[in-house]
C-alpha cells in the first residue's frame, strides 16, 4: 500500500504534506512528483525534499496513482484541458477550500474516484485535523491511503461533503483565528507595561497551555474558564470586557462568513 503520489501545486500546504508523509513513511522521495505554475516553489520543493518534480504533464500522470490537488482553488480553471484525460483511472485527493465534488468531477471526468479534504497548518507538525469526503464510498485500500496521506498532517475525521465548509470556516481558517487572539494577548501585555517579548512568550504558552490542559483534563472550556474565575477577582474584571464587546457574537459571525466565503469558492 504505497500508491505513486503527484502533486498539483507544491505551495505551503503541499510542502506540509511531502514533509510529513517523507516523516512517517511508507512514502520515499522517489514516489513522489510535483509541478507548480513555473513561479518556482516546484523547484524549491523539490530542492528540500529530493521528490521530482516536472511540467510536462505527461510525464506528470505516467506513473501517478493519487493526484494530489493543492493549487488555490481559484487556479483550478487555469490546469489544461487535457487533464480530464491525462487523468483517466487515477485516483483524486482535493485540499482545495470550497472546491465540491461536483466541480472537481467535472475537471477530472474520468477518475476512479475523488476525495475532498480540509486540513489545517498545523498539520505543518503534525499537529493538524482533516475532514475528508469520497465522492464514491471507498474501497479498503483507497481508505487506507487517504487516512495515511492525512495522517501525515495529524488526525483525519471521515465526514458527510456537506460538512466541508462549515469544517473550513472552523478548522481549515481557525489557525489563523488562533494567531489573531495571540498576537492581541501579546499586544494587550505591551499595553499593560510589559516588554514585547515578554508578552509574546507569555501569550503563547498561555495559548499553548490553556488547550494541552484542556486535552488532557476534557471538562467543558466554560468550567475551565469558571476555574480560572475568582469571585471578585481580575479575571472575571477581564471577561466582562470580553462578553460586553460580544466575543462569542464576533467569533460566531467569523466561523459564519469564513463558510460563507468556502461556499462562494465553489464557483470561482
Ligand atoms: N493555507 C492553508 O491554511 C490551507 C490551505 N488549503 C488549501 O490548500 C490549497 C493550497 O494552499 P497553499 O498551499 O496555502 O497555497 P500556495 O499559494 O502556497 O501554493 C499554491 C501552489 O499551486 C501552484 N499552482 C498555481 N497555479 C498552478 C497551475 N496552473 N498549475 C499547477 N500548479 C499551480 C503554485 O505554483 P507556483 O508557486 O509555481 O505558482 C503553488 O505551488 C488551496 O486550495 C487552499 O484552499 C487548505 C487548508 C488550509
Ligand atoms: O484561506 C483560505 O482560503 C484557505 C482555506 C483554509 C485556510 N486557508
Amino acid at each position: 500500500m504505497k500508491p505513486r503520489l503527484a502533486f498539483i501545486g507544491a505551495g505551503r500546504m503541499a510542502g506540509a504534506m511531502v514533509r510529513g508523509l517523507l516523516k512517517t513513511g511508507p512514502w520515499n522521495a522517489e514516489d513522489i512528483v510535483c509541478t507548480g505554475a513555473r513561479d518556482g516553489t516546484a523547484e524549491a520543493l523539490s530542492e528540500d525534499t529530493g521528490i521530482r518534480f516536472t511540467y510536462d504533464w505527461k510525464v506528470f500522470f505516467k506513473d501517478a496513482q493519487w493526484v494530489i490537488l493543492a493549487c488555490k482553488p481559484q487556479q483550478l480553471k487555469e490546469l489544461p484541458e487535457s487533464l480530464s484525460e491525462l487523468s483517466s483511472g487515477r485516483r483524486v485527493l482535493s485540499i482545495l477550500a470550497g472546491t465540491t465534488l461536483g466541480r472537481l468531477k467535472k475537471v477530472f471526468p474520468g477518475t476512479a474516484n475523488i476525495v475532498r479534504t480540509m486540513p489545517n497548518t498545523p498539520g505543518m507538525i503534525g499537529a493538524g485535523i482533516s475532514a475528508y469526503s469520497p465522492l464514491h464510498p471507498m474501497n479498503e485500500e483507497d481508505e487506507q491511503v487517504v487516512r495515511a496521506i492525512l495522517s501525515a498532517l495529524g488526525e483525519a475525521v471521515s465526514m458527510d461533503e456537506h460538512f466541508l465548509d462549515a469544517v473550513t470556516g472552523v478548522s481549515g481558517s481557525g489557525p489563523a483565528y488562533v494567531f489573531e487572539f495571540i498576537a492581541a494577548l501579546r499586544d494587550g501585555g505591551v499595553a499593560a507595561g510589559l516588554d514585547e517579548a515578554t508578552a509574546y512568550k507569555l501569550a503563547l504558552k498561555t495559548v499553548q497551555g490553556a488547550a494541552a490542559l484542556l486535552e488532557a483534563v476534557p471538562e467543558t472550556p466554560e468550567t475551565h474558564r469558571n476555574w480560572v474565575s475568582s469571585p471578585g477577582g481580575t479575571t472575571l474584571a477581564g471577561l466582562k470586557v470580553m462578553e460586553d464587546a460580544g466575543f462569542r457574537g464576533i467569533i460566531k459571525e467569523t466561523v459564519a462568513a469564513a463558510t460563507k466565503r468556502s461556499k462562494e469558492l465553489s464557483g470561482e
